[in-house]
């Protein structure tokens, strides 16, 4: 039988990869960060703008509250006038009506006189308290009968009893007892939010109601992903022998949309030299930022590498880490920024984490750009990485009866993969919530030991 040979292309005159600089991880970030320019900012309706990062300080258009107003559904009146009432003893007050929210009725108040008034409703400007309707006894039977029907009064359909002439209130009240004071929460000009804040639904929801309608805003930054490698099928295809699922446009896509950037133009393409040319003058001149796996190790087929020692402001580096090592990163003459990261899926995820994240939030001038750093006990030991930083993909647990709030120092981590089998166990890290990271001089990592993480999952 004639023996199948696989043709040996001609090894590409690659540069060499032991040129690569070989810098700390921290050392390449800073690289990194100190060439990085942020993106123009743009004034967006608010209501647009969720998920974007202010460019500058947002102060409160008024007061928050706006106005006085009911935090109960109950009845206004002036505190003075419940003075001394219990159950037992209620002090009558005469009801003159009734302020809903919205409405812009204020009643004058003389003694012995109140309203009705119903939650967030503007609190008369001569009452100085709200006492809640399960405080009082009404001068109407409780509507059983009508609880349901659409033609019973408002007050009918309430499970209580409302007072439609006179109120009986059974507990004193003191001034501002259920009353929002206006400016209680933010007075006009304080600062609601710092430039450099995502817009979180909290935040945008804060600055709709301190009355900001627009904001200056940097917008997330566009991506394009580029995958390289022979053996990359699309996914449901019939794969023959050699070759796998493409997975990394997948894991890139996600860990971009974790960073608010969702719309990602996604290319793939062989590890031909031309083509990944080709396709990097055509993304850098039409994205803020490139991501690509693949292509560059020192194999014969990694042209990523090749293809980039042709840039003036791209550097190849060998960075301290495990997994995530090879790298080329730095400004393409087309104008974007790229990120050749490795092939492997877990370097890739772990470059990106270390990288990529601080880069796309300093781009969009995010006040911190990388995940908090927390504190947790191993739960297991494992093998270091002597003389780099080892990024190992971990579960989180806690102990098993944990109190209502675990504090960061009962968090509890285990490998989610074979700490000396990284880079590739795509399979593991899929289980994994965050990773681990052990300095280079620690070494072996024994069970009880307190290690520096991340949590990527919430
Ligand atoms: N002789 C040496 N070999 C290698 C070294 C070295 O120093 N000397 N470094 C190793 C390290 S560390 C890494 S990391 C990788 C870097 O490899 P590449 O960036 O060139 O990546 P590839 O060779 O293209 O692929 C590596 C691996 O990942 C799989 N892969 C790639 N792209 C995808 C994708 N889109 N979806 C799923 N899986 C993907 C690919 O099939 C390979 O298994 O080099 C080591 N070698
Ligand atoms: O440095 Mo590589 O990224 O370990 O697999």
């Amino acid at each position: 039988m004639e023996e199948q040979v696989a043709p040996t292309p001609a090894a590409p005159a690659a540069p060499d990869p032991a040129q690569a600089v070989a810098v700390t991880p921290e050392a390449h970030l800073a690289w990194v960060l100190a060439r990085m320019t942020q993106i123009a900012p743009r004034l967006l309706p608010l209501e647009d703008a969720l998920g974007t990062v202010l460019a500058e300080d947002v102060r409160a258009a008024h007061p928050l509250p706006l106005w006085a107003n009911s935090a109960m559904d109950g009845y206004a009146v002036r505190s003075g006038d419940t003075s001394g009432a219990t159950p037992e003893q209620p002090v009558a007050l005469t009801v003159l009506g009734e302020v809903a929210a919205g409405s812009d009725w204020d009643p004058h108040l003389n003694p012995g006189e109140c309203v009705r008034v119903m939650t967030g409703a503007p609190l008369p400007t001569s009452a100085d308290a709200v006492v809640r309707v399960e405080r009082t006894r009404g001068d109407r039977e409780r509507a059983a009968s009508s609880t349901h029907s659409a033609l019973a009064p408002a007050h009918a359909r309430s499970e209580l009893a409302w007072a439609d002439h006179t109120v009986q209130i059974t507990e004193a009240v003191t001034p501002g007892t259920d009353v929002r004071a206006r400016g209680e929460d933010r007075d006009a000009g304080d600062l609601v939010a710092r430039s450099g804040d995502s817009l979180t639904a909290a935040r945008a929801s804060a600055l709709a109601a301190a009355g900001i309608a627009e904001v200056l805003v940097r917008e997330a930054p566009s991506v394009a992903v580029l995958v390289t490698g022979a053996e990359l099928q699309p996914l449901g295809a019939q794969l023959s022998r050699g070759q796998i699922p493409e997975s990394n446009s997948l894991l890139m896509r996600g860990l971009l949309a974790e960073c608010g950037i969702t719309r990602v133009h996604v290319a793939r393409c062989p590890d031909d030299e031309a083509t990944v040319r080709a396709q990097l003058a055509k993304l850098g001149a039409t994205h803020d930022l490139v991501v690509t796996t693949g292509g560059v190790g020192p194999g014969t087929r990694d042209v990523m590498r090749i293809v980039l020692a042709d840039e003036p402001e791209v550097r190849a580096v060998r960075v301290a880490v495990r997994p995530g090592q090879p790298q080329c990163t730095g400004r393409l003459t087309a104008g974007a920024w790229i990120f050749a990261l490795p092939g492997n899926p877990v370097s890739a995820a772990v470059s990106f984490e270390l990288f990529v994240r601080p880069a796309l939030r300093t781009m969009q001038g995010c006040a911190d750009t990388s995940r908090p750093r927390l504190r947790a006990t191993a739960a297991a030991s494992w093998r270091g990485a002597t003389g780099r930083l080892q990024v190992l993909p971990v579960i989180f647990t806690q102990d098993p009866e944990p109190s209502i709030a675990p504090a960061a120092s009962e968090l509890r981590c285990l490998p989610a993969v074979h700490a000396g089998r990284v880079s590739h166990s795509v399979g593991g890290h899929g289980a994994a919530e965050g990773y681990a990271l052990v300095g280079p001089e620690t070494g072996d990592v024994h069970e009880g030991d307190q290690v520096t993480v991340i949590r990527v999952v919430a």
